[in-house]
């Protein structure tokens, strides 16, 4: 008998889902034993042609997901309602729910799992973070026997793509933007995509999964978006042999009693992995215990790529069912609380448009020294009225490194701020 797949949305994923599942019926027939059947499309409106046989779709999504010869629905619909609720009523039902919504994952993860464990049914969500690469069961499964004490990456196409466009073409924000939303890859309100929204929950749900820490959701995510960043910035970061790449962080604390999850903007030294990431790619970065590093890379964004994650899930949820099974997920929980950007230990880079006089990098030394701030580096760019002095920061706590450009900004010495950014270092 074949599995029935309720569709919850066809849009830029949902399409591509059906498309692929239509192709490949025979390939995955095979490969799990039994056929997958669409059995139904939820949609907004009926009278778009969709390519799809008009007698599959609905607009009542609340009773295909209930629908009795229905047992996985895929929820690609995006944001917070009527999705949850769909999902609680597919999984109360007892289907199984295969879903891309991080926005939802991040908020209220913990209820739709617990629903799933209660229900004996599984739900996934592959495509949620980092689009087709396969990220989250490598995380949960893979690496279930190792400890991991840090994850790092490049989780927003958008973004990368916007920041690419920037530092290779010195294009501007707005254009950048549009070509990203035309190749859909933004989210349908693309301030989700570059105020780093998007990225704090993937980071969320990344910081959950790797940590085994249910407590963390998208408003525990320290975010700031890519809105800030200027042509100034990325020449600055060049000067330095950087590229500027929107980063989602998730860090054990030294003491490993707390975790840090945080997405900003980084300079990033040319060599390290990450950033020669180019275009709407995605990759991240795991530092496990025993495992060492690890780099997940390829596809982060666009429908067909995002669609073959929700197939690969779409074919686990089912053999999963065939067997009987279901993964159980989250029942494990360290309870690891976030700990505030502040104590997050990092590095700044600033450039301050000053006068070349004696004893301004005195002052500005002085400046770091009273909060506790080490100079790795300076150096000083242009002379007289129009010099620029350049300084990166030794690691440490935010909270003292915010403190520093506070002062300098409003010292009077100091005739302008022109770059303040976190940097990333990295060791072969
Ligand atoms: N596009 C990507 O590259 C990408 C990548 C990874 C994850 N995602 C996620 O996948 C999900 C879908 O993204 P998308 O890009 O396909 O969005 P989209 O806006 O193209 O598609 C969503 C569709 O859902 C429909 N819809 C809205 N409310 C509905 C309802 N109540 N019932 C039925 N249909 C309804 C909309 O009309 C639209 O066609 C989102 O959660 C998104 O974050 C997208
Ligand atoms: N808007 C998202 C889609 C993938 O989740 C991005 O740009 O990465
Ligand atoms: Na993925």
């Amino acid at each position: 008998m074949a599995m029935k797949v309720a569709l919850l949305g066809c849009g830029v994923v949902g399409s591509e889902v059906v498309r692929l599942v239509n192709e490949q019926s025979g390939e995955l027939a095979a490969r799990i034993g039994t056929p997958i059947e669409i059995g139904g499309i939820a949609v907004r409106r009926l009278d778009r042609d969709r390519g799809v046989d008009p007698a599959l779709l609905t607009t009542d999504a609340t009773a295909l997901v209930t629908r009795p010869d229905i047992d996985v629905v895929v929820e690609v619909i995006g944001g917070i309602e009527p999705a949850r609720s769909l999902m609680l009523a597919a999984i109360k039902a007892g289907k199984s729910v295969v879903t891309a919504n991080k926005a939802l994952l991040a908020e209220d993860g913990q209820t739709l799992q617990a629903a799933a464990r209660d229900a004996g049914v599984d739900l996934y969500y592959e495509a949620s973070v980092a689009g087709a690469i396969p990220l989250l069961r490598p995380l949960r499964d893979s690496l279930a026997g190792d400890r991991v004490n840090r994850v790092l990456g490049i989780v927003n196409g958008t973004t990368n793509y916007v920041l690419d466009r920037m530092d290779s073409l010195g294009a501007g924000f707005t254009e950048s933007l549009e070509e990203a939303q035309a190749l859909g890859y933004a989210e349908a309100d693309p301030t989700a995509d570059v105020e780093g929204f998007d990225a704090a929950a993937k980071a969320a749900i990344l910081a959950r999964l790797a940590f085994h820490t249910q407590r963390v959701t998208a408003a525990d995510v320290h975010r700031e978006g890519i809105t800030g960043v200027s042509a100034a910035d990325i020449a600055s970061a060049r000067a330095m042999g950087c590229v500027v790449k929107l980063l989602a962080i998730c860090q054990r604390s030294e003491d490993g009693e707390s975790v840090g999850v945080r997405v900003h903007p980084v300079m990033l030294p040319v060599e390290h992995p990450l950033a020669s990431v180019k275009e709407a790619y995605n990759a991240v970065f795991v530092e496990a215990e025993s495992a060492g590093r690890l780099m997940f890379y390829g596809a982060g964004a666009g429908g067909t790529p995002t669609a073959s994650a929700v197939l690969g899930d779409i074919v686990a949820v089912t053999r999963n069912r065939l067997a009987n099974t279901s993964v159980g997920e989250g029942a494990h929980d360290t309870g690891l609380p976030v700990h505030d950007m502040g104590q997050t230990i990092t590095s700044y880079h600033v450039a301050l448009d000053v006068a070349d006089r004696p004893g301004v990098l005195s002052k500005v030394a002085e400046i770091f020294a009273d909060h506790g701030v080490s100079i790795k580096n300076v150096r000083q760019e242009g002379t007289g009225d129009d010099a620029q002095l350049v300084l990166v920061s030794h690691p440490a706590p935010d909270s003292a490194l915010s403190g520093t450009v506070e002062e300098l900004s409003v010292h009077p010495m100091v005739r302008d701020v022109a770059s303040v950014m976190r940097v990333e270092t990295f060791q072969e």
